[in-house]
């Protein structure tokens, strides 16, 4: 698995050591309110559970599981929704929790979708972010890292469902899927 990877661009530590950041700001900001962090799966399992860990104000989670890059490096540019909310989110504070945003596609969508349900605000926390690559505009309120223009995997982000339990966030070979 290792010799699939160009380059570690940021280590374990360094990203524990944000995530930590990270859940102290949310903490701050979300203090009182009527929290609900939502992981959009599979992407941001390990990152969901870490920044849960130092969130502490009150806060419930839940999961929603879309796809659209399948097993390509490229967005399909369709957003398939494989498994929703289990409640009623009606006049709840929404966290989306992300690993990466790069078109800009899912999370556009995520976001139009879950307005039409009546929480009482939207907001989005992703561990990286690669602006170079956006199609759509996204109002990121929390990023852990920018990332280059390049295909990353590690730390839950996966290339066709593999690599997502390195420790670490990592560009991917090129050969691994030009072939
Ligand atoms: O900004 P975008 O271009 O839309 O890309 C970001 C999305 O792509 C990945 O999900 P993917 O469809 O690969 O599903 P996965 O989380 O199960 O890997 C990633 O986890 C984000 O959800
Ligand atoms: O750089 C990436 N790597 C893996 N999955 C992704 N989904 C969007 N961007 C990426
Ligand atoms: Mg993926």
């Amino acid at each position: 698995m290792k010799e699939d990877i160009q380059e570690i661009l940021i280590s374990e530590e360094a990203v524990i050591s944000r995530v930590k950041e990270l859940g102290q700001q949310i903490s701050k900001d979300y203090e009182g309110k009527e929290l609900l962090v939502v992981g959009v799966l599979k992407g941001s399992v390990v990152f969901a559970a870490e920044l849960l860990k130092n969130i502490t104000t009150q806060c419930e989670l839940d999961f929603m599981a879309v796809s659209s890059y399948g097993n390509s490096t490229e967005s399909s540019g369709v957003v398939k929704i494989l498994k929703d909310l289990d409640n009623d989110i009606k006049g709840k504070h929404i966290l989306l929790v992300e690993d990466i945003v790069d078109s800009g596609v899912t999370l556009n969508y995520l976001q139009k979708y879950l307005k039409e349900r009546n929480a009482e605000s939207i907001e989005i926390v992703t561990l990286l972010n690669k602006p170079a690559r956006r199609k759509v505009d996204i109002d990121v309120k929390y990023q852990g890292f920018e990332v280059p223009d390049e295909f990353i995997v590690g730390y839950g982000i996966d290339y066709a469902e593999k690599y997502r339990n390195l420790p670490y966030i990592g560009i991917l070979k090129r050969s691994v899927y030009e072939k």
